[in-house]
């Protein structure tokens, strides 16, 4: 819900009175909202209010209740890049920094084991945007929860160039590392004009950098813009109103 839309940008996914969440119990009610290229959105929410499950209707993992999700047909061509909440598995993988990151494509290679020219430059451009080409041989869980999470981010760009869905991206990172991976998806969004949809609970430094909140609420939604937000009664309460947006 960028203030500065420009007039050649498209609608890449609306959810049209959707209901979400799990056999027949609707954990997100009529949720009825349109996601703009550009458009940089913090989704929060307690726990249990369903950011999870919605982000895995959204990546078509499962389906709406009723209603609908429609997607443009670029995010149908060009796929979601994912950043899912880590766990110590993940974290412990006996990979290189390369191989993590182009496979990314393993998506759109269909049925080849083998990596293109251009997917090969490509997960090399990606490295070089995110500052991790140095690290590209070093093992993946000898790095850092930031260096991690820089490769994971890389991984994603190669996944898909449009839409990136981020689950509790900074959990477990310290303060440095967390602006770093804030600034990174700023220049994305800003610089690459990519759309960002993150969820989160580090809520105070989310709403610095994000342009839309999307708030879950128990069987009940919020979406507007950050100031917008700021001006409700919840924004006003915990987050001092719109003085403290950027
Ligand atoms: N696989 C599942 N089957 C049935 N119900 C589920 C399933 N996963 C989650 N739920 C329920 O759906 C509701 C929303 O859960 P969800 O994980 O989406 O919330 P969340 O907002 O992501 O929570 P958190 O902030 O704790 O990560 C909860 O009541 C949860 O118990």
């Amino acid at each position: 819900m960028t203030e500065n839309r420009i007039s050649n940008d498209k609608i890449l996914l609306s959810c049209q009175s959707a209901c979400i969440g799990y056999d027949n119990k609707i954990v997100v009610k009529d949720l009825a909202i349109d996601i703009w290229e550009r458009d940089y959105i913090a989704v929060i929410g307690e726990n249990g209010s369903g950011k999870s499950t919605l982000v895995k209707t959204l990546l078509g993992l499962q389906k709406t209740i009723s209603g609908k999700i429609i997607m443009h047909e670029e995010v149908k061509n060009n796929g979601i890049g994912y950043l899912p909440q880590q766990t110590q598995v993940q974290r412990d993988f006996p990979a290189s920094v390369y191989e993590i990151v182009i496979s990314g494509f393993l998506n759109s290679s269909k049925r080849t084991p083998f990596y293109s020219t251009g997917q090969k430059k490509a997960a090399y451009k990606n490295m070089e945007l995110l500052n991790i080409e140095r690290l590209k041989k070093r093992c993946y869980r000898e790095l850092s929860g930031g260096q991690q999470q820089r490769v994971l981010l890389a991984r994603a760009l190669c996944a898909a160039h449009k839409l990136l869905v981020l689950d509790e991206p900074v959990t477990g990172l310290d303060p440095d590392a967390t602006v770093e991976l804030y600034e990174n998806l700023r220049m994305l969004n800003q610089e690459l004009n990519m759309t960002i949809i993150m969820v989160s609970h580090d809520i105070r430094n989310v709403l610095i950098y994000a342009d839309t909140v999307l708030q879950l609420k128990q069987s009940n939604w919020f979406y507007g813009t950050t100031k917008q937000f700021l001006n409700t009664d919840y924004g006003r309460k915990y987050f001092g109103g719109n003085e403290t947006c950027n």
